[in-house]
């Protein structure tokens, strides 16, 4: 990329997040990943913190998130410096493809400051876009495990995850039409009949949690609520082509069946090394495996053995070791109660602390070496403190990201390893899998996630225990139901 000769139409509308709006180059496999700030703060300082921004989020990558997940997975990318004027004539070119509902922030025009990184739409061997057709399936897994703490007062969420009891509360409040009957237990289990329900499921309300591309162009997902590309016959379509080759008479669900194998193969592919092996394992065993709320055969989930199985036989399974970054949870928000107030009376007091502590960064080998230190004992200091809040910052993160699984057909003068090969009954494909949105939870949001938890907890406990009114609509009042903002849910 030629950053002083750039062409805003060399670029296109990609897709965007709540915090970033991502632009694909036409030709190469490139993507440039632009920061997003509310309308109101736009003429504020935030622009011009893009630069220190953007380049934590490299560093947290780079630090932190690779070295726990595994070198292959993730792509941190760079800062990079575009020209001030290309920047608002690439914005004026793409505003018209965004959807609605993400429109309420704005892409930093103002700052020239961007993240360039590999287009993980594409497979990561090839450079160049037109080499060879490509089938990209992203995934938005949500937290895969129930919470086992003692600590847990509310004992309904022992039982339910969090992802089941939200979809109601996001119903109510018009974020999506339709319940969801995907569970991320049934995903995490590596369970193949599970992890095929919870697919099926995705594929039938993907709202944000299942996009596909084909050759880098989005042909299945939600863009939001009022814009949906449901149609399981037209993906069928789309997909013959890769897992049939040599084409003839195929209905619908023999080809998104093809496509559940293939991705399930794939998430359940070995993983490479990385740090997740210095947590604690011994939580698995603490924690119930299936969800209440799941839709999958209530009688067949009891009897399957599930996470065991992926605790005992897979643990170097791609699925574990993401499953087991997820439960740096296990501090969860009740225990992480004392430390966090401990760390904002300390940095109320003394502010100079904060980058002591490096709450807002560098996220550097010092940062990671003393989060990744688990056997410390709690010895009343701020900086153990501080510790617990920052795994449990990294858990967030984990927590929000997206998974993405990249095919492509296997070309037989192409010897790729034995592992990056998936065989599905009439095609073979070469494939990687990535890991995205993995920028560091702000500090100052622990507070709202400790909200959030109690208005989903509440909302759904209030919507399955009492019968529902006719007369009264089942709209979610936004001041009811909120529990203190520091309390322990
Ligand atoms: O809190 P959650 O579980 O609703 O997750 C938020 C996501 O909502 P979801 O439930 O996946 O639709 C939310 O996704 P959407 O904007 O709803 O697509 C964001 O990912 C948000 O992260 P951030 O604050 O932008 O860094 C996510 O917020 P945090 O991970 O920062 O809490
Ligand atoms: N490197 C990449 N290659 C290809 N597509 C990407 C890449 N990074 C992001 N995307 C696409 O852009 C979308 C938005 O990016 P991302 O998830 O990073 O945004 P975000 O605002 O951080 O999301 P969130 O709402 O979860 O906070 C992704 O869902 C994905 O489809």
């Amino acid at each position: 990329m030629e950053l002083e000769k750039m062409d805003e139409n060399e670029w296109k509308y990609h897709g965007e997040g709540n915090k970033s709006l991502v632009v694909s180059h036409v030709q190469h496999c490139q993507v440039l990943r632009f920061l997003k700030f509310p309308m109101e703060l736009v003429e504020s300082n935030q622009a011009s913190e893009a630069f220190c921004h953007l380049q934590n989020i490299v560093d947290f990558g780079k630090h932190i998130m690779k070295p726990l997940l595994g070198e292959s997975y993730v792509h941190y990318g760079e800062v990079v410096q575009l020209p001030l004027d290309f920047v608002p004539r690439l914005f004026l070119k793409i505003q018209s493809e965004r959807p609605e509902s993400r429109c309420n922030k704005i892409m930093d025009t103002l700052s020239g400051y961007a993240l360039c990184l590999p287009n993980l739409t594409r497979l990561q061997t090839c450079h160049f876009i037109e080499t060879q057709p490509t089938l990209c399936i992203e995934i938005k897994p949500k937290c895969g495990f129930l919470p086992f703490s003692s600590h847990v007062s509310k004992e309904i969420k022992r039982r339910v995850c969090r992802y089941c009891m939200y979809q109601r509360l996001k119903v109510a409040n018009g974020k999506w039409k339709k319940i969801s009957k995907y569970c991320p237990l049934d995903l995490f289990s590596g369970n193949k009949q599970r992890m095929c329900f919870a697919l099926t499921s995705l594929l039938q309300e993907a709202q944000n949690n299942l996009k596909i591309f084909k050759n880098g162009e989005l042909i299945y997902g939600c863009k939001d609520v009022h814009d949906c590309l449901p149609d399981l016959n037209e993906l069928a379509q789309q997909l013959k082509p890769f897992f049939f080759p040599a084409n003839g008479l195929h209905c619908k669900m023999t080809v998104i069946n093809e496509l559940i194998n293939v991705i399930t193969t794939a998430l359940l592919s070995n993983s490479d090394s990385c740090r997740v092996g210095d947590m604690r394992r011994s939580h698995f065993s603490e924690s119930r495996t299936y969800c209440e709320a799941s839709h999958f055969c209530k009688d067949i989930l009891r009897n399957v053995k599930s996470s065991q199985d992926l605790k005992k036989k897979k643990k170097k399974k791609f699925l574990y070791k993401l499953l087991v970054s997820k439960m740096l949870v296990f501090l969860k928000i009740y225990s992480l109660l004392p430390p966090y107030c401990g760390v904002t009376l300390s940095l109320h007091f003394m502010s100079c602390r904060k980058s002591l502590l490096q709450i807002d960064g560098p996220y550097n080998e010092i940062f990671t070496e003393n989060l990744l230190n688990f056997h410390a004992e709690d010895d009343g200091s701020v900086e153990y403190a501080a510790t617990k809040v920052q795994q449990y910052r990294v858990a967030m993160t984990a927590k929000d990201c997206s998974i993405m699984i990249t095919l492509s057909p296997y070309l037989q003068e192409e010897k790729p390893e034995q592992s990056t090969v998936i065989n599905a009954s009439k095609s073979r494909f070469a494939f990687s899998v990535s890991i995205l949105d993995l920028d560091p939870k702000p500090y100052e949001n622990i507070p709202n996630q400790f909200k959030l938890d109690g208005k989903i907890v509440n909302y759904y406990l209030k919507s399955t225990q009492t019968k529902q009114d006719p007369a009264s609509p089942n709209i979610y009042k936004e001041n009811e139901d909120c529990t203190l903002v520091l309390h322990a849910v």
